[in-house]
C-alpha cells in the first residue's frame, strides 16, 4: 500500500505560497465572508465553557503532562484520544457547514474543496473561522503538542487549515492511505450516526521512507466517537475505511510549525522521528561500535598491523 501526500487545495503554506496566490486566496476568502450569513454566529468566537467538555478544560488549565495522561488514552503509540466537544457544539458545527453547503449551491458559488483527497467538506478558515481556530490551535493543542509531539515542532505550531469532512451516501466514501500536510493534527468526529469509516494507522514516516513496509505494533485501527479527539503527527501515515452507512461528519485542523519546516529544508541526515530513519541509524550506530571494539581489540593484541608477523 503506498501513501500519498495530503495537499491543501489553493495551497496555503507560508513558505513555498507566492505573494500574488496569497494574495487571491485573501480575497476568495474575503468575498465569502462578505456574502456568506451564518447560521450560529456563536460558533465564530471562542467560548471554552460552550465548545469544550470540562475534563478538557481542567486539564488545559493545569497544563501539565500528569493532567493530560489523566484525559487522554494512547491506543497505539503517538495516536492521543481524549474528549473534547460538547455535543451541542458538535451539531451546531454540523448545522453550520450544511448551511455552507446550501448556501454555497443556492449562489452557485464556485468553492475549493479542503483537500486534495476529498471532493466533500468545506474550509472553515474560507467562511470566518479563522480566528478562532487560530485560537483553537495557540490555546488549546500547542500546549499538548508541546509535550506530546515536541520531535515534528510541536512546541512551534504558529499556523493552521481548518475543515469539515463528510462521508456517506452522496458523500465521499473513505480516504485513501496518506500523510496530512501538517506537523500536528487534531481530528474530531462531530457525528452524526453512522456505521464504518473507522480510521487506520500505519506509522510514522518521512518523505523517502513513506512506502515501507508498517511494523506490526504500528498497525491500529480506530472506531471514531463523536466529540472525542483524535490527535497524531501529521506524518503519521492513515486513511479511513468506507463509511458504510450513515452520515459521519468530521472536524480537521492541521497544525503546522514554519520553523520546523524551514529546518526540514536543510536537513540532510536521518530524522528523529521516522521510523525506518531511527532503525537505520541505530544500524549505523551498532556497525560503527562493532568496528571499533574490533579495531581496539585488534591494536591490543599483539599483532595488529599488517606487516607484523605472528608466527614464531
Ligand atoms: O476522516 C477521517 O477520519 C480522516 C480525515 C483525514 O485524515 C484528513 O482529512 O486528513
Ligand atoms: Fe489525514
Amino acid at each position: 500500500m503506498s501513501a500519498n501526500q495530503g495537499n491543501e487545495n489553493g495551497g496555503q503554506d507560508n513558505s513555498t505560497q507566492g505573494a500574488s496566490t496569497k494574495q487571491l486566496h485573501k480575497e476568495y476568502r474575503e468575498r465569502i465572508i462578505s456574502t456568506y450569513r451564518p447560521l450560529h454566529r456563536e460558533l465564530y468566537q471562542m467560548t471554552p465553557g460552550s465548545f469544550f467538555v470540562p475534563s478538557f478544560l481542567n486539564a488545559i488549565s493545569e497544563n501539565t503532562e500528569e493532567g493530560f495522561r489523566n484525559i487522554i488514552s494512547e491506543p497505539s503509540p503517538g495516536v492521543l484520544t481524549f474528549d473534547m466537544l460538547q455535543p451541542q457544539f458538535c451539531k451546531m458545527l454540523v448545522d453550520e457547514a450544511e448551511n455552507f453547503e446550501n448556501w454555497v449551491r443556492e449562489t452557485r458559488t464556485r468553492i475549493l474543496r479542503p483537500n486534495t483527497m476529498n471532493a466533500y467538506g468545506s474550509v472553515l478558515d474560507d467562511f470566518g473561522m479563522e480566528r478562532m481556530l487560530d485560537k483553537l490551535m495557540k490555546d488549546y493543542i500547542l500546549p499538548m503538542s508541546t509535550i506530546f509531539f515536541p520531535e515534528v515542532g510541536g512546541a512551534t505550531l504558529d499556523y493552521h487549515h481548518g475543515y469539515v469532512v463528510e462521508y456517506g451516501t452522496n458523500r465521499d466514501d473513505h480516504i485513501d492511505f496518506h500523510v496530512d500536510d501538517s506537523e500536528v493534527t487534531l481530528n474530531v468526529c462531530l457525528g452524526e450516526l453512522f456505521t464504518g469509516g473507522e480510521m487506520f494507522f500505519r506509522g510514522v514516516r518521512c518523505d523517502k521512507h513513506l512506502d515501507s513496509e508498517s511494523e506490526s505494533g504500528e498497525i491500529y485501527n480506530y472506531s471514531q466517537v463523536p466529540g472525542r479527539a483524535v490527535l497524531h503527527c501529521g506524518y503519521h501515515r492513515h486513511g479511513a475505511l468506507s463509511t458504510t452507512s450513515g452520515h459521519k461528519v468530521n472536524m480537521l485542523l492541521w497544525c503546522r510549525s514554519s520553523v520546523f519546516r524551514e529546518m526540514r529544508k536543510y536537513e540532510r541526515n536521518a530524522t528523529s522521528w521516522c521510523r525506518v530513519c531511527k532503525k537505520e541509524k541505530e544500524e549505523k550506530q551498532r556497525r560503527f561500535s562493532v568496528q571499533r571494539t574490533s579495531s581496539q581489540t585488534d591494536s591490543s593484541s599483539p599483532c595488529f598491523s599488517q606487516t607484523d608477523s605472528c608466527s614464531p
